[in-house]
């Protein structure tokens, strides 16, 4: 059996930090209010673990990225390694690659000639920091090293005073300023009280720390073998033992073994560091360092700047995969492809409705002037836009969405406001296609089954196909309306003249039914009671009107805008549920209302009207409408119409004009 019943028999627990008995550890009661320095070491700790590691081609154009993002200091090389290591260090610094305000970083081990080939890589740089180090742990010492902790130490200030020696050296010569950081490697495995042994003869080695030019202190967790508040107590423990604590800056360097690098690193921020080390979505040896972009973000969603750029995330993800030959993975913090999407209905409805109520806080915010437009967003804890992403993604459709998130999919892509009871009733549809295909309904498929519902586009696709009107208005007393008066009076305004109010109009309307032409006619107290008294008394299509609702939307600019009606139907004598349940919606878009109106009652009758059979045409009708204008694009007709089948009586019944469009979106 591969894995233990008893593993403490093989793994022993991380040992306690030997805080005195009653100490009232610091770290936990405090809170991160400003970001820490950071140090990029995607060029060196990132670049040792690929698998192919970094032309130097490829490592100039990280690092042009890395000084995009804002870094100050970067750890670019182990110039010891090889030639190519080394010749990056002086290609950046010769072809003044390297801003007056950024400092070089490059590793060294405790070996003498390697220390010499490093600082020799960094002549002429501005201000460079020399990186040491050597693993101090008791299995390094042991194993790796067979080294006392005497050796240890004398190993290690052996090489301090070498480093001192020759950047002193370097200075003279070139001007290089140099830091000194100094890295007990394995930091968190090893025992408190050494390390601060180890640090204390590290800085009177070095001799020269001070308020205004200190030395660093790596404190490694080289491999995370521990809860973070193991590594938190460490960092305290030496943070609050370490001498001339003025004058050392105290830099972590999590991995992430346990898969807490960010976690880790914020506790140990709070304990005491004041700088970390990681790269770009967590490259590094094994696990990775500590992913930096996460550590950024969420300071940023914490109200704390980070001093580091990821406007265009997306940009700087794609650059480093490439550089690193790398993918991550679609549920990766912030970065990944999935992490601002909702697919659960009840998700989605609360995005919705967060991000309209948003819209309308922010816009108060604008128009008076006061408040702040702080983000408070169910399930959505960082404004995609911050990082330059859009909200087209935020809500994606499958069969475990609802609603809220097809009706944000229409309002995206086709910016309609269903009414909520056409929301339900439309999203049974999106429901039962996407199970049908057993795949996302993406914005594309559910744009295109909407205006296949709906009949949305310019050829017939169900089987009424409304192709042009005409209304007429009628003697009060010359017809009886159908239905009570609704709320479409004010369409008679708009469609007779002003000295002539007749409270009935007579629709009379070319449709294509089943691909053969008719016309239909019908009257009613305006144009939608009196298209339904045309589908009853023709096609003997019995409907009434359930709720309605108009919007308006633009098309290319606010000048061009469309009038959109949605309207509920059901068949008479069937009253439909509370829910929706036997009723239909339809949707009418134009650049006149009347034609909306007309439109959406034919398009919720294409959804209700199943394979009924239309009874044959009682007559034929045929009105010789005038044409008196066409636009220039030959989509408007402007008519002047004579009222065909009612019989004239005089040159009054010359009527105003109709606008008919043909294509109807
Ligand atoms: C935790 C970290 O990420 S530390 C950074 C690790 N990065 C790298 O190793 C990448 C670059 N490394 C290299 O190119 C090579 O390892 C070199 C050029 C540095 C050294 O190469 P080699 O001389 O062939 O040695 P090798 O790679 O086998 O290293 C092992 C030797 O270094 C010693 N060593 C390891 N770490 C250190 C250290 N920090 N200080 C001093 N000596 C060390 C080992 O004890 C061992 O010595 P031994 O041969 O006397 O037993
Ligand atoms: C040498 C140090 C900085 C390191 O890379 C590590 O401990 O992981």
């Amino acid at each position: 059996m591969p894995m233990l019943l008893d593993p403490s028999t093989k793994y022993l627990p991380y040992p306690e930090v030997p805080f005195p008995p009653g100490y009232i550890r610091r770290w936990p009661n405090r809170r991160t209010t400003a970001a820490p320095r950071w140090l990029s070491t995607d060029l060196r700790d990132g670049n040792q673990a690929l698998v192919n590691p970094m032309s130097n081609a490829t490592k100039l154009e990280l690092f042009r990225e890395l000084l995009k993002i804002g870094f100050k200091e970067i750890e670019v090389a182990y110039p010891s390694a090889s030639d190519q290591e080394f010749q990056f260090v002086r290609m950046i610094i010769e072809n003044g690659e390297v801003p007056d305000d950024v400092s070089l970083q490059v590793i060294t081990p405790a070996r003498s000639d390697l220390i010499a080939k490093s600082i020799e890589s960094l002549s002429g740089c501005r201000h460079a920091i020399i990186h040491l180090y050597n693993a101090v742990s008791p299995v390094f010492r042991e194993v790796v090293f067979r080294n006392t902790k005497e050796q240890t130490i004398d190993l290690t200030l052996n090489a301090v005073r070498l480093v001192k020696k020759l950047t002193e050296e370097e200075t003279a010569r070139s001007g290089t300023r140099f830091t000194l950081n100094y890295c007990l490697e394995t930091f968190s495995q090893t025992e408190p009280e050494f390390t601060v042994e180890l640090g204390n003869r590290v800085l009177a080695e070095w001799g020269k720390a001070t308020p205004e030019d200190k030395m660093i202190f790596n404190l490694a967790a080289t491999v995370e073998c521990a809860p973070s508040n193991h590594y938190a107590d460490m960092v305290e423990y030496f943070s609050t033992h370490i001498n001339q604590r003025d004058s050392v800056v105290l830099s972590i360097h999590p991995h992430n073994d346990r898969g807490t690098a960010v976690g880790a690193s914020e506790l140990g921020l709070l304990a005491g560091g004041d700088r970390i080390e990681g790269c770009l979505l967590g490259n590094g040896e094994r696990t990775g360092n500590v992913d930096l972009i996460t550590l950024a973000l969420n300071m940023y969603s914490q109200g704390i700047s980070p001093g580091l750029d990821f406007s265009a995330l997306s940009d700087t993800v794609a650059l480093v995969c490439r550089c690193n030959e790398m993918e991550i993975p679609v549920r990766y913090p912030y970065a990944g492809q999935l992490v601002f999407s909702a697919f659960a209905g009840t998700h989605q409805d609360a995005i919705k409705k967060g991000l309209d109520a948003q819209a309308k806080r922010w816009s108060e915010v604008d128009r008076s002037g006061k408040g702040t437009k702080y983000w408070a967003m169910p399930y959505i804890p960082l404004d995609p836009k911050d990082l330059g992403y859009g909200y087209e993604n935020l809500i994606r459709v499958s069969s475990q969405s609802g609603k809220a998130g097809t009706a944000y999919v229409i309002k995206q892509k086709l910016a309609l406001d269903l009414p909520r009871r056409m929301q339900v009733s439309f999203y049974k549809v999106i429901q039962d296609e996407s199970e049908r295909i057993g795949k996302e309904m993406t914005g594309a498929l559910i744009t295109s089954a909407f205006k296949q519902t709906y009949s949305l586009d310019s050829q017939p696709t169900g089987r009424l196909f409304l192709h042009s009107y005409r209304l007429f208005p009628l003697s009060p007393t010359s017809r009886e309306p159908s239905s009570p008066m609704s709320d479409y009076s004010d369409d008679i305004q708009n469609l007779v003249p002003s000295d002539q109010s007749p409270s009935v109009i007579r629709f009379e309307g070319e449709l294509t039914i089943d691909g053969i032409q008719r016309t239909i006619h019908g009257d009613g107290q305006g144009p939608v009671l009196a298209i339904l008294d045309a589908l009853r008394s023709d096609l003997a299509f019995a409907l009434e009107i359930g709720e309605s609702a108009a919007q308006t939307v633009h098309d290319d600019s606010p000048a061009h805008t469309k009038s959109v009606t949605f309207v509920e139907l059901y068949e008479r004598g069937m009253s439909p549920s509370k829910s929706g349940v036997g009723s239909f919606w339809g949707v009418g878009i134009s650049s006149d209302v009347t034609t909306a109106k007309c439109r959406a009652v034919i398009s919720a009758a294409n959804v209700l009207v199943g394979d009924r059979t239309f009874p044959r045409p009682k007559r034929i009708f045929s009105p010789r409408p005038k044409v008196t204008a066409v636009d220039s694009d030959g989509w408007l007709h402007e008519v002047k119409l004579r009222a065909g089948g009612v019989a004239p009586r005089s040159e009054q019944e010359i009527y105003g004009s109709f606008r008919v469009e043909t294509p109807p979106l």
